[in-house]
This record gives structure tokens, C-alpha cells and sequence, in this order.
């Protein structure tokens, strides 16, 4: 069955593991060879661990041969595949508990949302549990009977069209589009359709015996990536994938217990044996799935996967060893019995006697019988006692390996907790921070633990945090108990009962989301557009409710005072925002977004009309039909290719890019100053900040032809100093600094930041690094990172007390710093910066006039500060000391501000 299709595509081998970056010049889809390997040979360590487990059953958009089918077997590799006609009925497989999985495509990146999969996502109560994604090369196939030229009617999900529109508008610009299902389903309607095409996997045309018009038709090229989702059974055994770790329970209850929360669920480890770019075990996962997808069956129609049964087999036959010893060790207890009655029946009949002579020879090979039988009885039943010995051994040994799994699930999880984005580990170096950790607690709302170094956990009471604090500890910082019951994913659909849970609830949330955004880009795992896009929608649908809360609490008030009949307060509301009832699903404007520029302008604009002369209330929230809009404009950073976007880039980088965006988008928001390079550009444009990343320093990313021309962004800002070894991303820190403070801290500069001189700043401590080999000493090169925007904060003179916020989520988001700091010199004639607490309206002032002695005082202060704090905790003790008095100080003065 496995004959090889037209091979003139599959110039090598085939790309279509998740970890997108192998022949992007071919299609996703794996050749058919005859030279596939059982099953059974494949097995990774990964898959060994789980061989007690049964596979899971994995419902996925059939039927097969579907892209789903692919990623199905590429991101679960062992498992029962259950083919589903349509999204939708994934969607019922998974929630009435008929398999533990389901595998639906959630967006792409040329064609953007798959509508299906969001509509289900709000109707059911389903959570996702893990993502995968997959290069689509689509092939345009034909019944192999069918007179080609004579095509008039194009099959294929609507996904499958959609990503093709270009070609089919260019080479079968008459061709009636049928949407059908799936694109399997596709392929078989062509099968049946003379004047048919499909637009499908190439699989389909082995799988339903079609021949292969054109191949590689979609309209991305090689960038096009479609990625799949998998809720999990609500009540189900397996309740993660296989080799998904789990987090605490509690603690990460609101990252996993939410409905369809996409960025969170993004947040979840990928499962070992596919490997994150971190991951273990990568390459022979990947390798394993292709083998299994590879291996189906296809002669059968009716959806029953092979897979499945072989494996099943296998597990019976593993079984039998154990089996046999069970019983031979039962026969060898009765063996026993047996024996010891042999050799007493055998003195028995000796005793008797038949006659002197026989009856001797008898009696003696009675003996030897009965010796015999005895000696086997004897070495039967030493047997046994050593098979009794070893079980109960075996049973020790077994019940330490399991409290040693249990010890080690535990500190996983503990691990895992704490990179988990919605848990802060903050250090508690001082009591100051111990009190800034206190009032993020207090201010969230949400459960906290604290302990010393070992044991992260227990009550938490202010005491306990106080404690853990002289005992330079953690606290553990937890969103868990949060209860959240609505699509974080899609903000405009939280329950009005959720929206009156007031501010601390919004910021507490939005801050979870955030972190998990930039958690998710750091990791690689999500895009950082959607992250941002999806946390800047949290953030306005919180301003949104905190002004009709005061809206409505003015409107009463007003009422009140007028002496007028207090209205409900939804008329009160409506009354005073213009709001009216609405359809949420038809009243988005994704006017925010501001990823595009004439585009999206133009978008929104029409949109805005749109709704508007439909009457409809406009709130700018990226819901899943914004983002779908967004994904089809040109730079949506989707349809950037994955590498830009992957691991290489920093935080910083992430950061930046957010910055520069939220410049743009953000009307009537905070003033932020400028950053010093332009920042007219698109963050994801040719020539914008993300793209110099990908400046060759970079793995290669296999673009080949595809490539985007490469361009130095700061090539044409000019550089007085001719500062050559610095790193690019040096010149955004002062941005990203303001960015950061804005953005961790919650506080707003009330005057620009002082225009820190990094470039001399950096020309200097490497003259210092120079100085220092120089005379012999080691000094590490100076690096950039966020242990130098915290330096530059201190040396630029930004609150002592809000640097240590921004150090402490710093060092929440990126973990502990691995290096001494850089301590950069103090800056000539830095201004003493005054930030206040973000305000629903805020105004830029002046910045206040201080003495520059005093200035440049608390700035070597702050230089040498830092510089001790390299030394180690014991002088960390110190510097806290000084913190603190500073902090008072610092509280001393703005009183008298
Ligand atoms: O129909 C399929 O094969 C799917 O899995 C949905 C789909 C369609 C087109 C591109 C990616 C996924």
C-alpha cells in the first residue's frame, strides 16, 4: 500500500514536526516510502515511562489524512485516533468523555482564526491543554480519471481556501469554491467528482487514490502554519497529554482551569518527548510521530486507525513474561507440596516390604525417589522462599521508587510552579521587598505562601513573609483560587458578574496575564503580537469597567444630590456612557491594534462606520473575530516567519517591541516618552527593531529564497561615539526602560526619564573591563541585560524604592541574575525621577528642580550599592539596610514634595 507518490515535490525530507524549521521549501507532508519502520523499533524512553498507561484516545477533525490527523500523530505520537467528521463533533467527543483529547486547528498564520474552533471553544466548557503547529503545504489533487482542464469546482475547508485564494484566483479563477468540512473530506468529494479538485494534504492522494494536479499552492509560501489545540476531557483520566508535567494543582489552577484560555494553556509545557527548543528527547519524538502517522492504514475507510491496535498488541504480549512467572511460581509451591508427599509415600511402601531382597532394591530406589523428591521439594520450596524474598524485595524496592517519583513529581512541580508564569517567585532579600510582595499580595487579591529558601510553602500570614525575609527566602506569589470561569482569550465575553468584581480582581488578572505573555514570548511559545494584543485587551476592558464604575457611582451620587429618585444603575450607566445592549460578537472594532498601519487604519475605519451606523456599542477588544481580521493583514506577526519570533529573541526584545506598539496604539493613554530611536516603525515591519534580530546571529532559519531582505535598523542612527562592540539592543534600553517602569512597576514617570547616555555609559564600563584585564583582574565582558536596565535605573536615579519593584518582577520574569551586575558609572547630572502611582487620567509634568549634589550623592550611593550587592548575601544584608533607609527617607521627602 505504500507506493510512493509523485515525488518531484519532496525534494528532501519531509517537514512537518512542530518544531518548525526543517525543509521549508517542501510541504509538510512526509513521503510514503516502503522502507517504514514498525512501530513497535520506535519507542523513545518517553513513551517506555508512559507503556503502563494506555494511549489516549484523541478525537481530531477527520477524516484521515486531514492536517489535524498529522498533528494529531505528531504531537501525541502513541495514541488511539478517533476521527471526527467535523470540528464540532471533536468538541462533543472530548466533552461527553469519549476520548480523553481532542485535536482541533486554531488559527493560521496567512488565514488567521479557524471560526469553527472559536465558536466551540465559547460553547463549551472545554479548556485547552497544549498547542502544536504545523507547516501546511497544500497540493491541489484530482480524481486520477478526471479530465484536468475541464475543472469547475474547488473542494476544501474553508481554512484550505482561504490560505489558497492567490492561487485560485490566478490559475482557476472560474472555479466554484465548495467548502466542505475538512480537506480529507475534500479529497474524497473529488474522488467522486470528475469535474473536481481538492485542496489538500498530499497524503490524501495515496490515501484516496487521487493524482496530484500542482503541490505547494498556498499563497504564505513556506511560512504557512497552522496551529492545533487540545482540550482535554473535562473528567479524564488522562488529564494532560502524555508527558505534560503538571503544575501544583492549586497554584496554577487558573492557568489550566479556564476555558479555552489559549495563552495560558500556550504556557504549558509541550510534552518532553517532542521537546521544546529546551526540551529533552527532541529529535527522537519527532521521529517517532512521523513513524506513526506514516504507518496508518488507509485501505480502511471507516476510521479505524491501525495504530492503535498495534499497540494495544504489543502491551498484551509485554504483559505475558509477568504472567508466566506468577504461575510458575504457583507451580512451584505445589511442586513442593509434591514432592513431600512422594518421599513420605515412598518410606511408607519401603516399610511395608515385598520380600528382603526386592524389597530392599525397592526400598532403596524408594529412597532415591524419595530423596530425589525431596531434594526437589527441598530446592522447590527454596525456590519460593527466595521468590517470596525477591517479591517483598521487589515490593520495597518498588514502593522507595515510587516516593522517590512522588518526591520528584513534587519538586517538578515545585519547579514548574515557579516558572509558571501566574506563580511569582519574588526574593525576599529585604524587608522592604517583603512589604512590596505583601501589598502585590494584598493588592491581587490572591493566595501567597512564603518560606525560606528550602521550603517555598505553608500559611502565609505577614509574619511568615516578615520571617522568611531575615531568612532571605521567597514568597511565592500564586494567581491559584482565582475561579475564573470565562475565556481570558477573549475578554469581551466575561460574564457581567465577573466584570463587577472590581479593580483588584482586573489587576490581579491583568498582571497574570501579562506576566504569562511575556513568559510564554521568553519561552518562544507564543507570539508575541497575540500575547500583547491579548493582555492589552485585558487592560482595556479593566479601564473600560473602572470608568463605568465611576460613572455609575458619580451618576448616584449626582442623583442623589439632586434629590431624584435613584435610578437602577444600568440606566444610571447607560445614561452616562452612551452605552447600549449589545452583541458582543458583532460590536468589535479591532481598532487598537496597531500592528498594521494604512491597513489596519483602513480596517478600522470602515469597521467603526460599520458598527456605528449599526448601532452598536464599539469597544476595542481583540476577540477571536479581531483577531482573525488582524491575522490576514500582511504584518500580523504570525505570518512572520517562526524564527524571528522563537527563542533568540529576549524579553528586552519583546518588551521593546510592546513599547513601540503601545506608542502607537495607545490613544489617550499614558505618555510615554519617545524612544530615542525611530519609532515610527513597525515593530514587525522589514526595518523594525524584531526584524534586525534576525541578523545572522541567529540559527539559521531555512528561509532560503523566501528570506526577508536582512536590514540593520540602527544603521542609520548615527553613532558619534563609534561605539563597536556594544549590542544593538543597547540603544533601546533607555525606551525599554520607561517601558519596564510603566509596565512592572505601575507607575508613570511624571517627566521624561533622564535621557540616560547608555552608549558612553557602555563605552565606559568597557573601558573599565579593559582596565581591569589589564591588570590581571577577571572581569567579565560587559553584557546587556536586565540586570543593566535596573543598573541604569539606579544610576539614573529613579526611586530607590521603585527600582527594587522593577528588580524584584524582573527577577520574577527572567529568573535570578547568573552574573554581577554591571555597575555602570554614575550618570554627570542625573535628575532625580519622581514617578507616581498610574492614575485613570494621567498628565505629564515638569520634572521638579533638585540640587544636583544631592543628586549626584544618592546616585553614587546607588552605584556603589549595586556594586556591593555583587559581593553576596551577606552583603546584600547591608545594602537592604540602606534600602530601607532610603526607602524611609525617599517616604520622608515625597511627604514634604
Ligand atoms: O481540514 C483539515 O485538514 C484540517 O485539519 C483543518 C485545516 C485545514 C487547512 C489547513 C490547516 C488545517
Amino acid at each position: 500500500m505504500a507506493t510512493e507518490v509523485s515525488s518531484s515535490h519532496h525534494s528532501s525530507t519531509p517537514a512537518w514536526s512542530s518544531q518548525l524549521h526543517t525543509n521549508l521549501s517542501g510541504t509538510a507532508i512526509p513521503t510514503l516510502r516502503g522502507d517504514r519502520k514498525p512501530m513497535a523499533s520506535t519507542s523513545t524512553s518517553a513513551a517506555a515511562s508512559r507503556s503502563s498507561a494506555p494511549p489516549p484516545r484523541v478525537a481530531f477533525l477527520g477524516p484521515l489524512g486531514t492536517y489535524s490527523h498529522q498533528a494529531t500523530t505528531d504531537f501525541f505520537g502513541e495514541c488511539d485516533l478517533v476521527p471526527q467528521p467535523r470540528i464540532a463533533d471533536v468538541f462533543t467527543a472530548v466533552s461527553a468523555g469519549e476520548t480523553s483529547f481532542g485535536v482541533v486547528p486554531i488559527e493560521n498564520s496567512s488565514f488567521g482564526a479557524v471560526v469553527e474552533t472559536m465558536d466551540q471553544l465559547r460553547a463549551t466548557e472545554l479548556s485547552v491543554r497544549g498547542m502544536t503547529a504545523l507547516r501546511i503545504g497544500h497540493a491541489l489533487l484530482a480524481s486520477k480519471t478526471a479530465d484536468k482542464g475541464k475543472a469547475k469546482r474547488v473542494y476544501s475547508h474553508e481554512q484550505g481556501i482561504g490560505q489558497c485564494r492567490g492561487y485560485l484566483a490566478e490559475r482557476h479563477p472560474d472555479v466554484a469554491i465548495v467548502p466542505v468540512n475538512s480537506t480529507a473530506q475534500a479529497a474524497r468529494e473529488a474522488a467522486d467528482d470528475l469535474e473536481g479538485l481538492a485542496i489538500c494534504s498530499l497524503k490524501c492522494a495515496e490515501v484516496y487514490d487521487l493524482a496530484v494536479v500542482d503541490t505547494d499552492i498556498q499563497d504564505a509560501g513556506a511560512s504557512n502554519t497552522t496551529r492545533f489545540i487540545m482540550p482535554p476531557a473535562a473528567s479524564t483520566s488522562a488529564a494532560q497529554p502524555p508527558g505534560f508535567r503538571t503544575s501544583r494543582p492549586r497554584r496554577s489552577a487558573a492557568a489550566v482551569a479556564t476555558r479555552a484560555n489559549l495563552l495560558l494553556a500556550n504556557s504549558v509545557p509541550p510534552p518532553p518527548h517532542l521537546g521544546t527548543p529546551t526540551g529533552k528527547g527532541k529529535g527522537k519524538g519527532k521521529a517517532r510521530a512521523r513513524e506513526s502517522y506514516d504507518d496508518q492504514s488507509y485501505d480502511d475507510e471507516d476510521y479505524a486507525p491501525r495504530a492503535g491496535q498495534v499497540q494495544r498488541r504489543g502491551r498484551a504480549a509485554a504483559g505475558r513474561p509477568d504472567g508466566r512467572k506468577k504461575r510458575a511460581r504457583e507451580e512451584g509451591n505445589e511442586g513442593g507440596t509434591d514432592g513431600g508427599e512422594g518421599v513420605e509415600a515412598g518410606r511408607k511402601r519401603a516399610r511395608k516390604g515385598d520380600g528382603p531382597a526386592a524389597g530392599e532394591a525397592r526400598a532403596q530406589e524408594d529412597d532415591d525417589e524419595a530423596d530425589e523428591a525431596a531434594m526437589d521439594a527441598a530446592l522447590e520450596r527454596m525456590d519460593a522462599k527466595r521468590a517470596r524474598k525477591k517479591a517483598r524485595k521487589d515490593e520495597k524496592r518498588a514502593e522507595q521508587l515510587a516516593q522517590a517519583r512522588a518526591r520528584e513529581a513534587l519538586e517538578d512541580e515545585e519547579a514548574a510552579a515557579s516558572q509558571s508564569p501566574l506563580s511569582l517567585s519574588v526574593p525576599l532579600a529585604s524587608r522592604a521587598r517583603a512589604r512590596a510582595a505583601t501589598k502585590r499580595v494584598q493588592f491581587a487579591g490572591v493566595a501567597a505562601s512564603a518560606g525560606s529558601d528550602s521550603e517555598a510553602g505553608g500559611e502565609w500570614d505577614e509574619r511568615a513573609l516578615d520571617g522568611a525575609a531575615d531568612e532571605g527566602g521567597f514568597a511565592q506569589l500564586g494567581l491559584d483560587d482565582l475561579d475564573l470561569d470565562f475565556d481570558l482569550a477573549d475578554p469581551m465575553l466575561i460574564p457581567s458578574a465577573e466584570r463587577r468584581r472590581g479593580k483588584r480582581f482586573w489587576r490581579a488578572l491583568e498582571h497574570g496575564v501579562y506576566c504569562s505573555a511575556l513568559h510564554d514570548v521568553a519561552q518562544g511559545e507564543t507570539h508575541l503580537g497575540r500575547a500583547l494584543v491579548q493582555w492589552d485587551g485585558l487592560r482595556r476592558v479593566r479601564e473600560t469597567e473602572e470608568r463605568d464604575e465611576k460613572a455609575r457611582v458619580d451618576a448616584a451620587r449626582g442623583d442623589e444630590e439632586h434629590g431624584a429618585a435613584p435610578k437602577s444603575s444600568k440606566t444610571a450607566r447607560q445614561r452616562l456612557t452612551g452605552m447600549r445592549s449589545h452583541d458582543p460578537r458583532r460590536s468589535v472594532l479591532p481598532m487598537h491594534m496597531g500592528l498594521a498601519e494604512d491597513d489596519a487604519d483602513a480596517e478600522s475605519t470602515r469597521l467603526r462606520r460599520k458598527f456605528d451606523d449599526e448601532g452598536h456599542e464599539l469597544l476595542p477588544l481583540p476577540t477571536s473575530l479581531a483577531l482573525a481580521r488582524m491575522a490576514r493583514w500582511p504584518q500580523h506577526p504570525s505570518s512572520l516567519p517562526d524564527a524571528r519570533l522563537s527563542s533568540p529573541l529576549s524579553l528586552e526584545d519583546a518588551l521593546l517591541a510592546s513599547y513601540e506598539r503601545a506608542q502607537r496604539a495607545t490613544q489617550g493613554g499614558p505618555s510615554l516618552p519617545e524612544p530615542p530611536t525611530s519609532s515610527a516603525r513597525s515593530a514587525y515591519a522589514d526595518d523594525g527593531p524584531l526584524a534586525s534580530l534576525d541578523d545572522g546571529s541567529l540559527p539559521s532559519s531555512d528561509l532560503g529564497d523566501d528570506a526577508p531582505p536582512q536590514h540593520d535598523p540602527l544603521s542609520d542612527v548615527p553613532d558619534p561615539l563609534e561605539w563597536s562592540s556594544a549590542p544593538p539592543q543597547l540603544a533601546a534600553l533607555p525606551s525599554l526602560l520607561s517601558s519596564l517602569l510603566v509596565r512592572l512597576t505601575d507607575c508613570v514617570p511624571k517627566a521624561p526619564l533622564p535621557a540616560t547616555d547608555l552608549r558612553s555609559a557602555w563605552a565606559r564600563a568597557e573601558e573599565m573591563a579593559r582596565d581591569d584585564r589589564r591588570r590581571g583582574l577577571d572581569r567579565d565582558e560587559p553584557k546587556v541585560g536586565w540586570e543593566e536596565v535596573v543598573a541604569v535605573a539606579r544610576t539614573g536615579g529613579v526611586k530607590a524604592s521603585i527600582v527594587d519593584t522593577l528588580e524584584a518582577q524582573l527577577v520574577a520574569l527572567f529568573g535570578p541574575s547568573s552574573r554581577p551586575p554591571v555597575v555602570l558609572p554614575p550618570e554627570g547630572n542625573p535628575a532625580i525621577l519622581r514617578l507616581k502611582t498610574r492614575k485613570p487620567t494621567l498628565v505629564r509634568t515638569k520634572p521638579k528642580k533638585r540640587s544636583a549634589v544631592h543628586a549626584l550623592k544618592r546616585a553614587s550611593a546607588s552605584a556603589s550599592r549595586r556594586g556591593a550587592s555583587a559581593e553576596g548575601a551577606r552583603t546584600r544584608e547591608r545594602g537592604s539596610t540602606v534600602d530601607e533607609e532610603e526607602e524611609e527617607e525617599e517616604e520622608r521627602e515625597s511627604g514634604t514634595d
